[in-house]
């Protein structure tokens, strides 16, 4: 039902019909076509406007004007309507209409299978799916002999600290910096920003209609991510300034034992039921080890660690590493140091799009906030632009000719365009296409979004280096080719130590048996991406395979996993079961799906060397799913896959 302030704040926005007329002139034409859709539920308005909409993206669209103003006034007067006659705002759309709707909004085809999730991710029916109800409501003493712990407070350990909460379930977030955020608090450098648009890179049960841009910068995600750790106050269940150094399962007490060390050097120990690990796979800095780089003795940081006290303009900067944040670090500061040397090993892939340095206007964010169901259509299309429809692209086929370059005649096309950009952008110079150009396939790295690199290549004061590193001495780095590069500051954008999941932490299950004896150095296999076999009752988030390498959002495998966490920990608690451990069977039978799987993708591919893969080859960060199967997966939580333990009798 539409309550009373509901229909108010209709009433209050129809009451200038020429201010909303007028303000409508910035809302993009897909997401305001399925508002009057959902509302009016004409389908003749979908075959009208149709043929204008040729993909997800605004930049798509090529409605003419006069249709245009048509539908504004469509919807100007199917709310004043609404207002006038006090009738409730159907949370759906007419399902009947929702396929052609959802094919219609992204220009193409959304096959059957996502229409659970989109209803879901969307919330069309209001009903708050992605959060766990109890089946029956546990006792109060029962909720508050229960805890769990959660290490870490970046995007995924707020999600669980909200959905704790909302359970009534007693927590712990333990974060080791002095703020919640984790990659958004830590990555400083200049130019840090997503590459994952990010009215879809956000909470699905926070929509913000705030973005500054489409493709939002640092600190507005951090100030995101605290902004909702501050609705759900949950700075008072987190210890900051704290690291957990080991966590061991005490099997007499089926609890886990978590010690932890404070900044200022004082230990403690904390116990849970529950433990849940949200560190993240790129939390770690990777220094290089290159012979001398401690006799540099000029400032040296890694981009992670950017060092704010050290001023770059006008220097020689050096940069060793070309993936997403040198990518991203080199535009923003070439223009203002003398000269910047990028010591390349291999290119990476990147992708325009008109709205990567696009603001969002105040016209559009008043639409976002202000007109009924707008910001979930255009979430929507951003989920569908940004994620699944690239699944195919990275797909091998075995009959493809060219291997080495492509993987499929899709993955070719992809190549053919990323070529022609990049040509066109070094302004056709044969020596920075040839290093500039990756020899292996588009997407056997995850597409990052051209932010101007490949011109920024083009300034005088850029230097490309692809020969390799020997060695550095005191304020320079010497290449196989005997060149000696004189740097007044040398910048690490070498990425993270993923492969080395929940290191540095030591981590001991039943038996004594540790996380490290159980995946080696390099080798974390977890069911679903989530709980190991002889580590009961403890979840991994942004685990082994579950990181997004085809496309989408970190955010909404977040939102999976700790869905699936507080499904287990339900059982637990209504089941009154002491502990939950994985079974050896389905564990092996999905391990060996996910290399299945993977084994027919880019990363698999022999030309391809990345932190994907450990040292023996095997591809044990990405994970292989669409995230319409990782959804699937995830959704339910199986109690026969797991061996549960009853709480002995008091
Ligand atoms: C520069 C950069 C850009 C990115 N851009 C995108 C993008 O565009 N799209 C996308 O989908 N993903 C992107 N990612 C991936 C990004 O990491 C995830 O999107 C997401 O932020 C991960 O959140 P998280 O909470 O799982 O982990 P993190 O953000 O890494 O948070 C982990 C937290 O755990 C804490 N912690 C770790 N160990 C301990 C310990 N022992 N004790 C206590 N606390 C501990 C850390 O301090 C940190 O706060 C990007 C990553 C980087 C580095």
């Amino acid at each position: 039902m539409t309550t009373t302030k509901d229909i108010a704040a209709l009433r209050a926005l129809v009451g200038d019909r020429t201010h909303l007329q007028e303000a409508l002139k910035s809302a993009d034409v897909a997401p305001l076509l399925m508002v009057l859709v959902h509302l009016g539920g004409d389908p003749a308005w979908l075959d009208r406007i149709a043929p204008y909409i040729k993909g997800p993206w605004s930049f798509h669209e090529e409605a003419p004007e006069a249709l245009k103003a048509e539908l504004r006034q469509a919807v100007v007067d199917i709310l004043t309507d609404y207002a006038d006659s006090g009738r409730a705002l159907p949370l759906s759309p007419p399902m009947g209409l929702l396929p052609r709707m959802l094919d219609v909004c992204t220009g193409g085809t959304v096959p059957p299978e996502y229409y659970p999730l989109v209803i879901e991710e969307m919330d069309l029916e209001d009903s708050d799916p992605k959060t766990v109800k109890w089946r029956t409501q546990p006792a109060p003493a029962t909720l508050a002999n229960f805890h769990v712990a959660v290490i870490g407070s970046g995007f995924t350990g707020v999600a669980m600290g909200i959905k704790l909460k909302e359970a009534g379930i007693p927590f712990t977030i333990i974060e080791k910096n002095p703020s919640v955020g984790g990659t958004w608090f830590e990555n400083t450098y200049p130019g840090i920003g997503v590459d994952t648009a990010n009215h879809f890179y956000s909470y699905s049960f926070n929509n913000n209609a705030d973005w500054n841009h489409f493709f939002a910068k640092g600190p507005d995600i951090l100030a995101y991510i605290r902004r909702n750790a501050e609705l759900a106050a949950l700075s008072e269940h987190t210890r900051f300034n704290e690291e957990v150094t080991q966590s061991v399962w005490d099997e007499q007490a089926m609890l886990w034992r978590i010690d932890t060390v404070t900044k200022d050097g004082k230990h403690d120990q904390i116990a849970a039921n529950v433990l849940v690990t949200a560190t993240g796979q790129l939390n770690q800095p990777q220094y290089p080890t290159i012979p001398g780089l401690e006799d540099f003795q000029e400032p040296v940081f890694h981009t992670a660690r950017w060092d704010h006290s050290v001023g770059y303009a006008g220097k020689r900067v050096g940069m060793i590493g070309t993936g997403a944040s040198g990518m991203q670090v080199g535009p923003a500061i070439a223009p203002v140091v003398e000269n910047l040397t990028i010591f390349q090993r291999s290119p990476h892939w990147a992708m325009h799009n008109p709205l990567y340095f696009e603001t969002v206007s105040d016209g559009k964010k008043w639409v976002l906030k202000n007109i009924p169901f707008y910001t979930k259509w255009f979430r929507f299309q951003l989920f569908w632009s940004s994620s699944d429809t690239f699944h195919h692209n990275l797909k091998v086929d075995p009959n493809w000719p060219d291997q080495k370059h492509s993987l499929n005649a899709e993955n070719a096309k992809v190549r053919d365009q990323l070529v022609a950009h990049i040509a066109s952008e070094v302004d056709n110079d044969p020596e920075l296409i040839r290093k500039a150009t990756p020899e292996y396939p588009p997407y056997g790295k995850r597409m990052l979004r051209d932010n101007h690199w490949y011109r920024m290549l083009t300034r005088p004061n850029v230097d490309l280096v692809t020969e390799h590193i020997d060695h550095i001495e005191k304020g320079a780095v010497i290449t196989k080719d005997g060149v000696r590069h004189e740097l007044d500051i040398l910048v690490l954008a070498t990425g993270f130590q993923a492969r080395r999941m929940l290191s540095p932490m030591h981590v001991v299950g039943r038996g004594g048996i540790s996380i490290r004896d159980q995946w080696g150095e390099d080798n974390p296999r977890a069911h679903l991406g989530i709980t190991v076999p002889n580590f009961p009752n403890f979840f991994v988030t942004y685990g082994p395979n579950t990181n997004l390498a085809h496309g989408g959002s970190a955010v909404f495998h977040s939102e999976c996993q700790v869905r699936y966490i507080m499904l287990a920990i339900r059982e637990l608690i209504e089941g009154d079961q002491a502990s939950a451990e994985v079974r050896a069977e389905p564990f092996e039978a999905y391990q060996q799906k996910v290399d299945d799987a993977i084994s027919k993708m880019a990363w698999a591919h022999p030309g391809m060397s990345s932190w994907y893969k450990n040292s023996k080859g095997r591809v044990t960060q990405n994970s292989p799913w669409r995230l319409v199967d990782y959804r699937n997966l995830t959704a339910e939580f199986d109690p026969a896959e797991y061996i549960f333990t009853k709480k002995a009798s008091a």
